[in-house]
């Protein structure tokens, strides 16, 4: 055992703020990573290895040797950014500008520092195998690790553990369920691309913004009237770019978008309902309609029967751990692909902030972060004694 003292919450504090200020898009957290692998560098590093993930630069996988191992124990964070102008007053807000954590991975990439911290100062029975991944919030990145081939041999978890900051639940609350715990989500990009010309003559132009606007209406009547009011989705349409001034007649608009749903056959459906309004809008309205639907890794996130029933009995029975079993959201997560691949469990950590994920005003509660690591380490000690 090395003599060195785990993270003190001041610490843990300090590199949050740091993460915080300095958030990057996806793929492109090249400062992040250099950042993470100097903070474990500075930790006993013993029974400590490395592996690069050629394919994806930014990604950075750290393993600690178990002293009589049994398993190979996985835990994930991912560690990409948002574009969004951040608005809160913290005398820590981003230094770059129009990128912002508000997704809480300056939280996820903490939580995850400490309890490697805490490992790699009481060697572990097991191996631990820590994922710092990138692109979470687009591309992917989880599944391009995963194709990459870098989780294999003695990177290769049997078991993966994963959390995303909860906004909603008080400060430190841990929860779960058996079963979908987030939704598998769908991109959807269109152009709409119809003929421009002078307001004041519509009918020798062929406008593409009341092609698009016919599409928006038909796109919320899938989950009305196509989806199992049961089984429930969501189609929502963030972005809406056309034209370029007012008395000119717009020859091409773009559409971004997303479709959320629980099951996979929920969003296959949904997709082709999505599809079918796409080529309905082309022959009606005349216009050149160019759709992608991507889908990626975002799979729903199901987590593994087995290994989530001990984690709730371990949190439920910790009287240190204040634990709740929760319903599923339409958040997605790439990490459904991980545990499409590797079973495993993804959980919450109330960060307990009046904004919701994804808010320009987003700012979890620190108290958290000890909270979260101390579950987290005392689950994986736990579950090292498990046959
Ligand atoms: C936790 C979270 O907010 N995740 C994102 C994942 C986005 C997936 C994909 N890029 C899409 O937009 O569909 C989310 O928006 O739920």
């Amino acid at each position: 055992m090395s003599d060195a003292t785990d993270l003190t919450n001041e610490a843990l504090i300090a590199i949050r703020r740091h993460l915080h200020a300095h958030p990057e898009l996806s793929l492109k957290e090249f400062e992040t990573k250099a950042y993470l692998k100097g903070v474990i560098q500075a930790f006993d590093q013993t029974h400590i290895s490395y592996r690069e993930v050629e394919s994806v630069p930014t990604a950075l996988l750290v393993r600690i040797a178990g002293s009589a191992p049994q398993r190979t124990i996985g835990y994930r964070t991912d560690i990409d950014a948002l574009p969004v102008t951040e608005a809160t007053d913290l005398s820590f807000q981003s230094q770059n500008s129009g990128i912002m954590h508000a997704c809480g991975h300056d939280m996820h990439m903490t939580v995850a520092l400490g309890i490697l911290n805490h490992f790699a100062n009481h060697q572990p029975k097991d191996n631990l195998v820590f994922l710092f991944q990138p692109a979470e919030e687009n591309f992917s990145g989880g599944e391009r690790v995963y194709k990459s081939g870098a989780l294999s041999d003695e990177f290769l978890p049997e078991e993966i553990y994963g959390l995303h900051d909860n906004p909603e639940l008080a400060s430190g609350v841990i929860a779960t369920r058996l079963g979908t715990l987030f939704a598998g989500t769908t991109e959807i990009h269109v152009t709409f691309t119809g003929e421009g010309g002078h307001a004041a003559f519509p009918h020798r132009a062929n406008d593409a913004i009341i092609a698009a606007s016919a599409f928006v209406m038909q796109v919320q009547t899938i989950v009305s009237r196509r989806v199992d009011p049961i089984k429930g989705g969501v189609v929502t349409l963030g972005t809406f770019t056309a034209g370029t001034i007012g008395n000119v007649i717009a020859e091409t608009a773009h559409i971004d978008g997303t479709i959320r749903g629980l099951q996979q056959d929920t969003i296959e459906l949904i997709q082709g309902q999505v599809r079918q309004i796409a080529k309905g809008i082309g022959v009606t309205y005349g216009v050149t309609v160019d759709l992608e639907l991507r889908q990626d890794g975002y799979l729903p996130v199901e987590n593994n029967p087995d290994l989530t029933q001990q984690f709730i009995t371990y949190m439920t029975q910790n009287e240190n751990v204040d634990f709740q079993i929760v319903g599923p959201a339409m958040t997605g997560e790439d990490f459904g692909y991980l545990l499409s691949k590797i079973p495993g469990t993804m959980f919450w950590l109330g960060v307990e902030s009046p904004y919701a994920l994804h808010s320009s005003h987003l700012a979890p509660k620190e108290t958290a972060l000890e909270k979260g690591v101390q579950a987290m380490t005392g689950f994986l000690e736990w579950r090292m004694q498990q046959d």
